[in-house]
């Protein structure tokens, strides 16, 4: 009981002391005990009930009236022995201080105050732990010194004087403080007690949860910061800081001190740059996917143009077209390869069995000369890396280990070890996947970007022999539509049925891709090269099949629609005796009539805006060899009758020269006359003497050696005349006759215009000659190509032979020969050389190693002709070393 009653804690207890101190003083018992006037006095000494009621009302008296007469009984009211109940003993002696004490009611200051009856139950017990205890004074003085006089002024009226009313007053204040600060404090804990159950239930679903957790506390801290600094919040958390319990506070203190707060920064989560900003984002005019972004910085950079914000997309294609500018050529604007198709297409082609490599079928093995290839050595530095200059590269041999010195990572000559390297990639390092056309059948697209002249793909497939392929084409390719015939090095032929996937490349007008020879490791072999313009991905793949005509019959609409079509896959006029003006009207003629016999006979709409564009082409065509023709023809007439013409005019001169000549005399008035004459000549005479020598050579014979006996009697100065007169007539003619070479010199077609028609000079020239020839020649070069030269099969025969093994065959059926001509060529090929063309298969020695020169495929012409199929060879091999020259690849379908 001691124990509890020194505890501070205990409201009751303190009330106890307080009247425990009052009792102890026997001089205020004794006034108390009098001044009650319902006070019962004990009925006997055992009456313990009325003593202890007695007791209890003056505790309850007192309890009553507080400290007023508490004051008066210290004042010095003297208690009477005999109504001090405290003071009296029990019966044994000993007055129960436990018991009376039981009795003694407690007072609750806050339900006293009016405060507690609001206070939540929740906040009682904390609000219990921190009422104060002890005496008045005390507890004032406390407060006086941990609180601010200031504030407490504000918080406890300043006219209350009474102590007991002004602890009151003092602890409801406080009561009322500590509900706010509290309040406060309890709301943050409680957000941080969300945040951090946010923040674990975060750590529990993802596993980088412990650091979104220390995002979140840390988030609670800068709140709590953030709360700390504003100041009505700060003045309540600091006054609920320092009124916490010690022990709670050391707690804190060291917790505190054991989890340092972590100062981190809240980290933003990136975002993508793209997703906000657009696909094209950045991207200039000039940009090229083919180049590296820094070179195209560089590009960018060097290019100053401004950029017209107003109108930017799709690609500056609305500029375009808006302003039509005509020093650019755009290329018209393509979707990425990768957002139209993102994933290869797989077609499936019916009868094709891919093959990688070339491989020999039957006796194209033991025929193969392979030592009759040719080599080739390069002697490029390693900072040149087998460049343009690179021997090897001109000659279209890949360098190896053979034949180059560099290692293949210097090297840049070794395309075919590239493209093997690439092969083993994916689909997109092949780079090339079958497409479908539509109009055309399959073809090849370029999934990828390939760089100017970079290799893309080799023309592999069996490789067979002349007879072998004309075996296959009578028997197993009968039926078919298309053949992948190309004929290609020492008189074989590949046929890529079984190949790979370039032999489903289309041909077009304008290709962007070139089919050549290279040499690598001693073998000739076959690749598609990108043109200069390099490749974009999407791209359709093209070369120049360049068919060139076998059979008239042999026709085929070309689809590239090119700006630059020449309209058919088909036959040009066979070489003849006859001349070209007259072979290029036959030709066209003969095109014309079979291609709208043609044309009357498909199915095909006449209307079709291809064959409209065909026909004007044609008869366009026809209209300039006609042209032609009638120029060639008028200039030869004209050149013969001016022949003629001058033949008659010598001829007249020299017959009234030897006129003259026989009719004159020795008269002396006429040799008078040719004194004088003879003195007027004189100077003629010398100013022309070198003419004179020319005359004298020029001249006609029967001029310079008259007749024997008509000069007879005639002394020299009388031939000297004569002569000076003939040569200057002859003088005369020859003025006229340059004044006539000039003109026709400068003018070769002036046959047909009206001046030379004026023009009634007989004389015919040499100019005349080359004017009418030039004409001619003139057409010749609208025939682009040479005229191919067969393999060794003859059109007839073939034919024939096929006519004669099948036929039952369809009465339509064409026979088709295209041979591929490329006049571009491979980078570091040379412009001009000595060229030499090849028939047939095989490879020619270069004469000389520095001698630049261009493999080309040879084409193969393949025939089907009305009554069954064959094989007919056409061009060559145009060979390293050999010069340039057009690259003949042929590959025959129907
Ligand atoms: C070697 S194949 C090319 C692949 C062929 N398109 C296919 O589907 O197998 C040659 C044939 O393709 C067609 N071809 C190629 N280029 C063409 C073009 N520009 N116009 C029309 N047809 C073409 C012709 O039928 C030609 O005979």
């Amino acid at each position: 009981m001691a124990g509890r009653d020194a505890s501070p804690t205990s409201t009751s207890s303190t009330m106890s002391n307080i009247v425990v101190q009052a009792a102890k003083q026997g001089e205020s018992r004794s006034s108390i005990s009098a001044s009650p006037p319902h006070s019962t006095p004990p009925t006997s000494l055992g009456d313990e009930a009325s003593v202890r009621s007695d007791v209890a009302k003056t505790e309850s008296l007192l309890e009553t009236f507080g400290d007023s007469s508490a004051s008066q009984t210290h004042s010095g009211a003297q208690p009477t022995s005999q109504t001090t109940p405290a003071d009296t003993p029990n019966s044994d002696g000993r007055r129960s201080i436990r018991r009376s004490r039981a009795s003694v009611p407690t007072y609750n200051v806050q339900i006293l105050a009016g405060t507690a009856i609001h206070t939540p139950t929740k906040y009682l017990e904390k609000h219990h732990k921190n009422v104060l205890h002890g005496r008045i004074e005390h507890v004032i003085n406390t407060n006086s010194e941990t609180s601010p006089r200031k504030r407490r002024s504000k918080l406890v009226p300043e006219d209350i004087d009474d102590p007991v009313e002004l602890q009151l007053a003092t602890e409801a204040a406080q009561a009322a403080q500590r509900r706010k600060s509290s309040r406060a404090l309890d709301l943050r804990k409680e957000a941080l007690r969300n945040l951090t159950a946010v923040g674990e239930v975060a750590s529990s679903v993802a596993q980088k949860g412990q650091e979104l957790l220390l995002g979140g506390k840390n988030k609670v801290q800068h709140a709590l910061r953030a709360t700390r600094s504003e100041p009505s919040l700060a003045q309540s958390l600091a006054e609920a800081s320092s009124k916490r319990p010690r022990a709670s506070r050391a707690a804190a203190s060291d917790s505190e001190e054991e989890e340092p707060e972590p100062e981190q920064d809240y980290v933003k989560p990136k975002t993508k740059k793209w997703l906000q900003q657009g696909l094209y984002v950045g991207q200039h005019r000039d940009f090229d996917a083919r180049l590296s972004e820094s070179q195209n910085r560089i590009r960018k950079k060097s290019n100053k143009a401004t950029e017209n914000r107003v109108l930017p997309l799709p690609m500056f294609a609305g500029e375009r077209l808006l302003k039509g500018d005509p020093r650019r050529e755009y290329r018209n604007f393509k979707l990425p390869f990768d957002t139209y198709n993102p994933l290869p297409r797989k077609i499936k082609v019916d009868g094709w069995v891919k093959l990688h490599k070339n491989r020999f079928i039957g006796e194209a093995s033991a025929l193969w000369k392979r030592d009759k290839q040719d080599s080739s050595s390069c002697y490029c530095l390693p900072e040149d890396g087998c460049g343009e200059a690179c021997h090897n590269r001109i000659m279209a041999y890949e360098c190896d280990s053979t034949n180059c010195r560099l290692t293949p990572e210097q090297c840049g000559n070794r395309p075919f070890a590239q493209l093997k390297k690439r092969a083993k990639g994916n689909g997109y390092d092949y780079g090339v996947e079958v497409t479908e056309t539509g109009d055309r059948g399959y073809g090849v697209r370029a999934m990828r970007c390939f760089d100017p002249y970079q290799i893309i793909v080799e023309y592999a497939g069996e490789i067979i022999t002349q007879t072998e392929c004309e075996d296959r084409m009578k028997k197993v390719y009968k039926k078919d539509k298309c053949y992948y015939l190309m004929s290609f090095d020492n008189k074989m032929i590949i046929d890529a049925t079984r190949g790979t996937i370039a032999r489903f490349v289309n041909h077009s007008c304008e290709p962007n891709c070139e089919m050549i020879k290279w040499t690598v490791g001693n073998e000739p072999r076959m690749a598609l090269f990108a043109g200069s313009r390099g490749i974009v991905t999407g791209e359709e793949l093209t070369y120049d099949y360049n068919f060139d005509p076998f059979s008239s019959t042999n026709i085929q609409e070309c689809r590239c629609g090119t700006r630059s079509c020449r309209g058919v896959l088909g036959p040009k006029p066979k070489h003849q005796s006859q001349n070209l003006a007259t072979s290029l009207l036959a030709g066209t003629k003969r095109k014309i009539q079979e291609v709208f016999g043609t044309m009357k006979g498909s199915e095909s709409p006449h209307n079709s805006p291809k064959k409209r564009k065909f026909e004007s082409v044609a008869s366009s065509t026809l209209t300039k060899a006609q042209n032609a023709i009638a120029e060639a023809s008028a200039a030869r007439e004209k050149a013969e009758k001016d022949a003629a013409d001058l033949a008659a005019q010598i001829a007249s001169r020299e017959h009234r020269a030897l006129r003259r000549s026989a009719s004159m005399t020795l008269s002396s008035r006429r040799s008078k006359i040719l004194r004088k004459a003879t003195r007027h000549s004189l100077p003629v005479l010398k100013a022309s003497r070198k003419t004179t020598v020319n005359v004298k050579h020029r001249t006609p014979k029967p001029i310079v050696n008259p007749r024997s006996g008509a000069l007879r009697g005639v002394d020299k100065t009388s031939r000297l005349a004569k002569m000076v007169k003939r040569n200057a007539q002859a003088l005369k003619a020859r003025k006229s006759l340059s004044a006539r070479r000039t003109k026709v010199q400068r003018t070769p077609n002036r046959a047909h215009t009206a001046s030379d028609s004026e023009d009634s000079s007989p004389n015919i020239t040499p100019a005349s000659l080359r004017s009418a020839a030039r004409a001619a020649s003139t057409k010749k070069l609208t025939q682009s190509k040479l005229p191919f030269k067969p393999l060794g099969l003859s059109a007839d025969s073939i034919d024939s032979d096929t006519n004669s093994e099948a036929p039952d065959s369809d009465a339509d059926c064409v026979e088709e020969e295209m041979v591929a001509t490329s006049p571009k060529r491979g980078r570091g090929r040379p412009k001009a050389t000595a060229s030499i063309r090849k028939r047939g298969a095989g490879v020619k020695k270069s004469s000389s190693g520095s001698t630049r020169g261009t493999n080309r495929a040879l084409g193969v012409g393949v025939v089907k002709t009305g009554a069954g199929l064959g094989l007919r060879g056409t061009g060559g091999v145009r060979e390293g070393g050999s010069g340039s020259g057009p690259i003949r690849a042929t590959a025959g379908h129907e």
